[in-house]
């Protein structure tokens, strides 16, 4: 039997997409610009290539100006850097997007460092992350696929969440941390749980949120989760499927969705929960962006 309610990520996101381009309509009317994205792709992971175009195809729909930048798999750290500064200095790019990962000679860490805070539409950089982290999420610019859960959750389960407890799998500086601060900024109880969690599944099994990012397939199991509990999964795990035929994969999330369908309250399924999310929110930052930008007041959230 089936009690959970489907947590439909593609029509929340065209909703939420469909707001920033009124919004971006608006900008235009009144300032003559155009929210203005820079993605930069390095070396040639096919994910990576469905990712970026479906960004930059995102951000011409939506109006904005948008630069796509390909560069070969070899490419040097040095060379990287001089395009993230010329980037920088470019008055009509609002926001800059390296997509991750890089090539394993090149250091991440200081490439992210070299965007410039206000156009870092990924919010990966230090002072992002610091203002997040200080509760000043207002003056930051979040990361997308937690801020993505986060807008799934409050359609959800309305926009107070205060008072729930929450548990984040996962402690990446990606998704699990900045999810662990918003949920903390929506005065959750929240607990970061990881592979030396010690008694995992209660430690899950207490939570009335439970946000899933291990990138490990299936590994939280439907009984680990509590009765009527609301499940974000984040995880994009691509398994083999011969079944669908020859070198065919399937996508599963790090939780076994199956097994959760007659007990929790809600659940993204994967594909279409989280991923479409992540996406819409990036179109959300650069707009925020080139709103601070050109010296506009903030919109109101997009909740
Ligand atoms: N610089 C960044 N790099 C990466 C990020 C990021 O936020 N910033 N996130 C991921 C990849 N990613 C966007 O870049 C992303 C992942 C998944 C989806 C998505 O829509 N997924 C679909 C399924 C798609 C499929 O069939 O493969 C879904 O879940 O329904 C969008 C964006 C890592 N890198």
């Amino acid at each position: 039997m089936t009690q959970a309610t489907l947590i439909d990520g593609k029509a929340i996101a065209a909703s939420v997409r469909e707001e920033i381009g009124r919004r971006a309509q608006e900008l235009q009317a009144a300032t003559g610009k155009r929210p203005g994205l820079a993605v930069v792709l390095v070396g040639e992971d096919p994910a990576s290539q469905v990712y970026v175009r479906s960004k930059d195809r995102t951000a011409n729909e939506l109006g904005f100006h948008s630069v796509k930048h390909t560069l070969p798999a070899d490419t040097a750290e040095a060379d990287l850097l001089a395009l993230i500064e010329t980037l920088n200095t470019d008055p009509d790019i609002h926001g800059i997007l390296v997509q991750l990962p890089l090539p394993g000679h090149i250091d991440e860490s200081k490439v992210l460092r070299l965007i410039r805070p206000e156009k870092d539409v990924d919010g990966f950089h230090p002072v992002n992350v610091g203002l997040l982290n200080a509760g000043e999420r207002d003056h930051a610019l979040v990361p997308c696929t937690p801020h993505g859960s986060l807008i799934l959750l409050k359609r959800t389960l309305g926009a107070d969440l205060s008072g729930k407890t929450a548990v984040v799998v996962g402690r990446s500086n990606i998704v699990g941390k900045p999810m662990a601060s918003l949920l903390l900024a929506e005065s959750c109880t929240v607990t970061i749980a990881h592979s030396r969690t010690r008694n995992l599944p209660d430690v899950i099994r207490a939570a009335d949120i439970v946000v899933a990012a291990v990138g490990r397939p299936e590994m939280i199991r439907g009984e680990w989760i509590g009765k009527g509990a609301t499940v974000i999964d984040v995880g994009i795990n691509r398994l083999p499927a011969p079944e669908l035929g020859e070198g065919k994969t399937r996508l599963v999330g790090d939780v076994a969705f199956d097994e959760c369908l007659d007990h929790v309250g809600a659940i993204t399924p994967v594909p279409g929960g989280v991923g479409p999310m992540t996406i819409v929110m990036l179109m959300a930052n650069t707009l925020t962006a080139a709103r601070r930008q050109l010296g506009l007041p903030e919109d109101k959230p997009i909740f």
